[in-house]
């Protein structure tokens, strides 16, 4: 006999989908340098849902790559924990890949632009089979198909930073990892790895996190934008970036809307800086 009045339809407690823990999540991390050295962060907490780009934007020296480099499993954190899929790290996830401003560091000068892409297969142990198939399709989609023959130094730094996202393609990461993965290219350069950035998004359904300094370009790329400040750094505010898609260069920076966004963030920003930690 049953205890309890079910009525048919009815959803019993036990059926009630567990629910999805978010791509990646930041829960409370506080970060020192040195023990008893005041913290970089503090309390730190966001979540990052599948197919998400975030970026986060503050004032220079605020903690932007000490977030990042936690999150990559660079350095640990001093409390509070970092989860993938639910899962705490303990280092370099398996499921992430980073994307660096300094493509001339991060690509090998003796390796083929293939070569390259190929480097981080290794850790994956595939077969040749996929290995070159991946390698081939990371390619064509940065527009790079007919490089195998080329070294790195060969091409424009545009192109060597479209290598550098083609290698963290190939991996297939579930989490895509940038700093400032754009700013040492010219303007025009900046809009196409932009626009491929999205394409990749919405091709592949992959979650990235971007840290960046430049108001218009998160605006213009994100679903969010999560606004660090305060000394130790702590989320400031989180603004919805509810642009509509596709956007382009053209019509989206000519929306009103995206005017609204950049002026909101830039405020924050600008209140924002070490030592003034806004009200709520
Ligand atoms: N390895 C380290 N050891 C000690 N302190 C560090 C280290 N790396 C960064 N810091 C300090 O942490 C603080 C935040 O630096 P971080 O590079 O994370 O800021 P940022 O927001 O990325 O800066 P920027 O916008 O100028 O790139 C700075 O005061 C910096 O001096």
């Amino acid at each position: 006999m049953s205890l309890t009045n079910t009525q048919p339809g009815d959803v019993r407690p036990d059926e009630v989908a567990a629910p999805v823990p978010a791509v990646l999540g930041v829960h409370g991390i506080t970060k020192r340098y040195a023990p008893g050295s005041k913290p970089v962060l503090e309390d730190l907490t966001f979540e990052v849902q599948a197919g998400e780009i975030v970026c986060i934007v503050g004032p220079s020296g605020i903690g932007k790559t000490t977030l990042l480099k936690s999150i990559a499993g660079l350095h640990p954190v001093t409390s509070g924990r970092i989860e993938i899929d639910g899962v705490p790290i303990s280092g370099p996830p398996r499921q992430m890949a980073l994307v660096f401003q300094d493509y001339s560091r991060s690509l090998m000068p003796w390796l083929t632009v293939p070569k390259n892409v190929e480097m981080p297969l290794r850790r994956l142990k595939l077969g040749k089979k996929e290995t070159v198939e991946r390698r081939r399709a990371a390619l064509e989609a940065v527009n790079l198909a007919d490089a195998d023959k080329k070294y790195p130094w060969q091409l424009s730094g545009g192109m060597q930073q479209r290598v550098a996202i083609a290698r963290a393609l190939a991996y297939q990461p579930e989490v895509l990892i940038m700093d400032e993965p754009f700013a040492s290219v010219d303007a025009q350069t900046r809009f196409d790895l932009e626009d491929l950035t999205l394409s990749i998004r919405d091709n592949y359904n992959m979650t990235i996190v971007v840290v960046t300094h430049d108001i218009d370009e998160a605006v213009y790329l994100a679903d969010r934008v999560i606004v660090l400040g305060g000394s130790p750094a702590r989320v400031q505010t989180t603004i919805e970036v509810d642009l509509p898609s596709p956007r382009t260069q053209v019509t989206t920076r000519a929306d009103q809307r995206f005017t609204s966004l950049r002026t909101e963030v830039l405020e924050v920003i600008s209140r924002a800086r070490p030592g003034t930690d806004l009200p709520g």
